[in-house]
């Protein structure tokens, strides 16, 4: 097999050696194309690279018949949309830890130089003056550092002002009172933490949340004389509310990696002296480059591959001993899926997905989405992959749920899907059986034991003497071979199941001769 690779943004080539070593993989490094040019050249890609300067919006993507995979060699995935990457198939991974160091380190020699005012001071300097009374500073020990965002970079900084000796209030959503205790530092609302804070670093991602987050009314409430820095993203100071308070005095200072539009040239914020900037270099060492392009690489061969990959951030991100128990029943949870759509042609209303047994403790969501996939395949074919399963689910307005249950009838394990259409209720079993593999075990209420492989044929008859050798010499008659055999039934006499699996593909006008046979109410050919 072989791929296409476009890297669009300046990688480290040490990062995507990788890439370079993986076989069948044809890279093209362009990093001069235009919006219009990439829109018509990533037509022939399977995999697009990015760091933050391309913009992947829906309509790149809704031009990329081909791509498979998205890969940010950093953090932030705000400069790719990440809806159409999903409704389109297409999954987006990033590099989270390679880049914490840098930004972190970036954030605390902002926050230094505009405390000591050292890039005015060096201006200062170069224009030929010796002025040491405009660059008084502040110190930072003993000051109060507001964090608002106590992720990966965020507790980085944290940490690093501490060392400082600095105080540190934060605000995170998901920042509980002990583990605040733990790393030494207090933990507050918003409005607490803007309200305390001497200076203010800002570690959110850029979301619709996020978006403004820094306006007027923040402004209003905070300390006269505040500092603030943003290495995080554009977006989430109001630019034009900084200026005004800048401008008022309320704020003293503010030190800018990242802007709502970038490249930031020419914009009224620079004309201020209490502003310092740097055209994103949050991320921008060796170290940090290296390390994003090896992960984001690593991930883009392994799903090329076939592989599940580590960062994914359109699809739920399992942890590696989770994925390796629940692995072996992706295919099986996609076949139960095919099978029942087979077994019923109509809209599918509602699915129930029911764990039961190990699966009972696991992180099933990836199970989940390759039923769905299953499904949906009868409809949609290869246009439905583990990304866009659960979006497509929805789009077409079927309710899944999912299950988790002690109740195994005797398995270890027991995956049973149930599909809700106007025409009743039809449910299969499956389980994998220790050393025999994948088998499925029930077919709405008829106990089996099938191999969820090949060609098989379903045929519900009247439970009557006559029905399965009709069946066979039917069958004969078209010389499709006979594999397996089984047949269940819930009352003597009343409705039966065959179960066939035949060495060939059973075709429609068989399929329907069949059906015309005394004793036979349908017959279903299902290829796995
Ligand atoms: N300047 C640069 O070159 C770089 C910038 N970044 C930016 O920094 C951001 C943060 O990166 P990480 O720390 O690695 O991400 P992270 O995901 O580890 O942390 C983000 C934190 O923000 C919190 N958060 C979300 N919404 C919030 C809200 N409304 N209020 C307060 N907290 C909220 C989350 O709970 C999470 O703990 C990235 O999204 C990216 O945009 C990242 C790397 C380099
Ligand atoms: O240097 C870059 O690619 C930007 C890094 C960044 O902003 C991020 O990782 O979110």
């Amino acid at each position: 097999m072989s791929f296409n690779i476009l890297i669009s943004d300046p990688l480290s080539e040490d990062g995507i050696f990788p890439l370079r070593q993986a076989e069948g993989m044809n890279i093209v490094v362009d990093t001069t194309c235009t919006p219009a040019e990439l829109a018509e050249k990533i037509r022939d890609y399977d995999a697009l690279l990015v760091r933050s300067q391309t913009q992947v919006t829906r309509d790149i993507i809704e031009n990329a018949p081909n791509l498979k995979i998205i890969g940010r060699a950093g953090v932030g995935v705000d400069n790719i949309d990440l809806d159409a990457a999903t409704e389109h198939g297409i999954i987006v991974v990033n590099a989270p830890d390679g880049n914490t160091n840098s930004a972190a380190e970036h954030t605390i020699a902002m926050l230094t130089a505009l405390a000591r005012k050292i890039p005015q001071a060096f201006n200062s300097l170069k224009s030929g003056e010796w002025d040491r009374k405009s660059f008084i500073g502040v110190e930072l020990k003993n000051k109060t550092l507001g964090v608002i965002g106590l992720g990966r970079i965020g507790a980085e900084v944290a940490a690093r002002a501490k060392g400082q000796r600095m105080n540190v209030i934060a605000y995170d959503p998901f920042l509980t009172e002990e583990k605040a205790k733990k790393m030494g530092i207090s933990s507050g609302t918003v409005e607490e933490v803007l309200k305390a804070a001497d200076f203010i670093t800002i570690h959110t991602p850029l979301l619709k949340e996020t978006r403004n987050m820094i306006n007027a009314e923040a402004f209003a409430i905070m300390k006269e004389g505040v500092q603030i820095v943003n290495c995080a993203r554009g977006g989430i100071i109001d630019e034009d509310a900084l200026y005004d308070a800048i401008v008022s005095k309320k704020v003293a200072g503010a030190a800018l990696d990242v802007f709502e539009q970038e490249p930031f040239v020419g914009h009224k914020l620079l004309t201020l002296p209490e502003v310092i900037a740097t055209p994103h270099l949050g991320a921008s060492t060796i170290e940090a480059q290296e390390s994003v392009a090896i992960d984001v690489s690593h991930d883009v061969v392994t799903f090329l591959n076939g592989g599940a990959v580590r960062n994914p951030v359109n699809l739920p991100s399992v942890s590696k001993e989770v994925l390796a128990k629940i692995e072996p029943f992706f295919d099986l949870s996609e076949k139960i899926g095919i099978f029942l759509s087979r077994l019923s042609n109509k809209v599918i209303e509602e699915v129930n997905i029911y764990y039961a047994g190990e699966l009972a403790e696991s992180d099933v969501r990836p199970l989940t989405r390759n039923t769905l996939k299953g499904l949906l395949k009868r409809n949609l074919g290869e246009h439905v992959n583990d990304v866009n399963a659960k979006y497509l689910a929805e789009r077409f307005g079927i309710k899944v749920n999912e299950h988790k249950t002690s109740t195994t009838k005797g398995f270890s394990n027991l995956i049973t899907v149930e599909i809700t259409t106007a025409s009743g209720i039809r449910r299969v079993s499956g389980t994998l059986l220790n050393g025999l593999g994948a088998r499925i075990v029930k077919v709405d209420d008829n106990l089996v034991d099938i191999s969820p492989e090949g060609h098989l044929l379903f045929v519900k008859h009247k439970d009557q003497p006559g029905a399965i050798g009709r069946v066979g010499t039917m069958l004969a008659v078209e010389n499709i071979n006979i594999a397996t055999m089984q047949v269940g039934r819930s009352t003597v006499g009343g409705d039966a199941i065959m179960m066939l699996t035949v060495d060939n593909h059973v075709k429609q006008e068989n399929v329907s001769r069949l059906k015309e046979l005394e004793d036979i109410y349908d017959v279903i050919a299902i290829d796995l």
